[in-house]
């Protein structure tokens, strides 16, 4: 407010407006302030349904982090307060909305490479920023990732994020296709997690479906224990290299995300986007 006090925002000082989309705790509604009329996506969790997925601590430690994150590739929380029944996160409006539908949407639901090594690089951008701040998102896939009106990718969700370093066993949910080996058996881990995803994410980008996909966990898990992968003959070998040095089973022989912002297939692609 004009003395520079933090304020206290409310439900009241909203207008809820479309549904933009809903997620596993809650929905998501375009949202106006009403004096400025600054538009939010504003997302809206039931407290008994978080209590009852005992994710409250999470969520808590989301706003803790990213209120902290400012980085033209995250999603901002902007502010987020509760009443009585719900707690409110009002976030930046993305306005293309989930990566995901327009992955599915695209021809043979798979982005040409010079679009890919763009969205790469700003995953990758993202990322390096996170773990500058000792956060590890932890759980990137194309339905976490949001899209804008100027066709840049925004990192959303940090419902799974963690500090480094971290080796909590994190309650497997949702899609195990992103998960590296050293999750999967449990070990310890660190950052190098996000470069095992941002791989699968990759590959998932230019194939149209990830590396290790399969109808049933344990051969899900299999796949990612014994490294199967496969690559289409479509693929450039710019890409192969860049994809393959991500997927690497050694955590420590993983390639850095700056190594992925200076690849030259990244680069290429980039290049002939511009
Ligand atoms: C659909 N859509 N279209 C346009 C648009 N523009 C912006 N945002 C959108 N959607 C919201 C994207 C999100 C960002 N941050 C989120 N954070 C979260 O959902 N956190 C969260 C909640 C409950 C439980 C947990 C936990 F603890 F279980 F992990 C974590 S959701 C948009």
């Amino acid at each position: 407010d004009a003395y520079g006090q933090p304020y206290d925002w409310s439900p009241r000082d909203f207008e809820m407006g479309a549904h933009l989309g809903r997620g596993k705790f809650g929905r998501v509604y375009l949202a106006r302030e009403r004096h400025s009329h600054y538009l939010v996506a504003m997302k809206v969790m039931f407290k008994e349904e978080l209590r009852k997925g005992c994710v409250q601590r999470q969520v808590l430690r989301e706003i803790e982090i990213q209120s902290r994150l400012k980085h033209p590739h995250i999603l901002r929380l902007l502010t987020w307060f509760h009443d009585e029944s719900r707690i409110y996160l009002a976030l930046e409006i993305a306005s293309e909305g989930e990566l995901f539908k327009h992955l599915r949407g695209a021809p043979n639901h798979r982005f040409d490479e010079p679009r890919s090594a763009k969205y790469t690089y700003q995953v990758a951008n993202a990322l390096n920023y996170c773990h500058l701040n000792n956060v590890i998102h932890r759980d990137l896939k194309p339905e976490n990732i949001l899209l804008t009106s100027t066709d840049d990718l925004k990192l959303a969700d940090f419902g799974w994020s963690a500090h480094t370093p971290n080796n909590k066993r994190r309650t497997l949910c949702g899609t195990l296709d992103y998960l590296p080996p050293e999750m999967v058996d449990g070990n310890s881990y660190d950052d190098s997690v996000d470069q095992w995803c941002l791989g699968i994410l990759c590959y998932e980008f230019v194939v149209g479906c990830p590396p290790f996909e399969s109808n049933s966990t344990e051969s899900t898990y299999s796949k990612i224990r014994r490294m199967e992968i496969s690559y289409p003959s479509h693929l450039s070998k710019g890409c192969k290299e860049l994809i393959g040095g991500l997927l690497r089973k050694e955590s420590k022989g993983r390639i850095t995300l700056v190594d992925v912002m200076t690849h030259y297939w990244v680069k290429a692609g980039m290049a002939e986007r511009e």
